[in-house]
């Protein structure tokens, strides 16, 4: 069953058009990561998702119309924004001690475990913690929900390499059992490649990658060759060519890797190279709308 399917999706400010007809569809059970340059549009998608702003155009989360059933849907689902709100005054214990009253399927024995792994004092006010420290207390606050759908946008924003790992690592550990959908947005891709079944690329308001990692490890490949295999490397149509070390990587949709191998060493190429080739010389904002 489809957790979120969403078509032709539209969201416009003013003359900007921020979503600029979505099309996305992700099935129960899957880490999606939502992966756009600065102003892409996943905030507005991940809103749009949540029920947080109304959109155009068909949208389906958890079978619900997230807009006018929200309350409903959050009892499924939470999500944690990249700016992260929790009062200044609360004090990390009352903090797990009011999401545990609030919260009917919070599991406070889960909170202490993840709590337990990070230096956050208990007793310390949130406004005395440091970025990173509020980032790993929502976190902890966030993954202790049974919830059938979590949106993260920018978990991971403010805190250091150790804590990513290990927050990444209990994600898919402790938090993921197969069933739960997440869909995440970060700028850190290369952290997060190996916990994703399925990744879409946004840009300018529109999706122009939307592909299983397996169907991506299949499609996507590169070769590094010497200066004189270049020639040949480049007659194969890469999608992108850059230099390393006086070799030439060229990048390659659907090409054919025995070939490949004959002009030098094919891999397949990181999350991360496949945005750059895609997107990188058209990273942009959203489009601008006819007035
Ligand atoms: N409340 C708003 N009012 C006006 N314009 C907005 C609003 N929210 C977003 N936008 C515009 O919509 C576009 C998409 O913004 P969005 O925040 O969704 O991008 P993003 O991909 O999340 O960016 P980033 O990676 O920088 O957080 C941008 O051009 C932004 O300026």
């Amino acid at each position: 069953m489809s957790c979120i399917e969403a078509r032709g999706l539209r969201k416009t400010y003013g003359t900007t058009a921020a979503l600029d007809g979505v099309d996305l569809r992700v099935e129960e059970g899957r880490i999606l990561g939502l992966i756009g340059p600065n102003g892409a549009g996943k905030t507005t998608a991940l809103n749009a998702i949540l029920g947080l702003t109304p959109c155009q155009g068909e949208l389906k989360v958890l079978g619900r119309d997230p807009w006018k059933e929200r309350d409903e849907l959050m009892r499924e689902a939470c999500f944690i924004a990249d700016v992260a709100v929790l009062p200044r005054w609360i004090k990390v214990s009352q903090a797990v001690d009011y999401v545990a009253g609030v919260h009917p399927r919070f599991d406070r024995a889960k909170a202490d475990a993840f709590l337990a792994k990070t230096t956050l004092p208990r007793d310390k006010k949130v406004g005395k913690l440091s970025k990173g420290m509020v980032t790993q207390l929502h976190l902890a606050l966030v993954m202790a929900i049974d919830a059938k759908l979590l949106v993260l946008d920018e978990p991971t924003l403010g805190l250091d390499i150790l804590f990513r790992k290990q927050f990444y690592d209990s994600l898919l550990n402790d938090y993921f059992d197969g069933k739960r959908t997440i869909l995440v947005t970060t700028h850190q891709v290369e952290e997060i490649q190996h916990v994703l079944t399925d990744v879409a690329f946004i840009n300018r308001g529109r999706i122009v990658l939307d592909s299983s990692m397996e169907a991506f490890e299949g499609r996507f490949s590169e070769v590094m060759v010497m200066p004189e295999n270049a020639e040949a490397a480049r007659a194969l149509s890469p999608l992108h060519e850059r230099q390393v070390f006086g070799r030439s990587i060229l990048l390659y949709d659907n090409a054919n890797r025995t070939r490949l191998a004959e002009l030098g060493e094919v891999r397949t190429p990181s999350i991360a190279d496949v945005f750059v080739a895609l997107i990188g010389n058209d990273a942009g904002t959203a489009q601008r709308v006819a007035a």
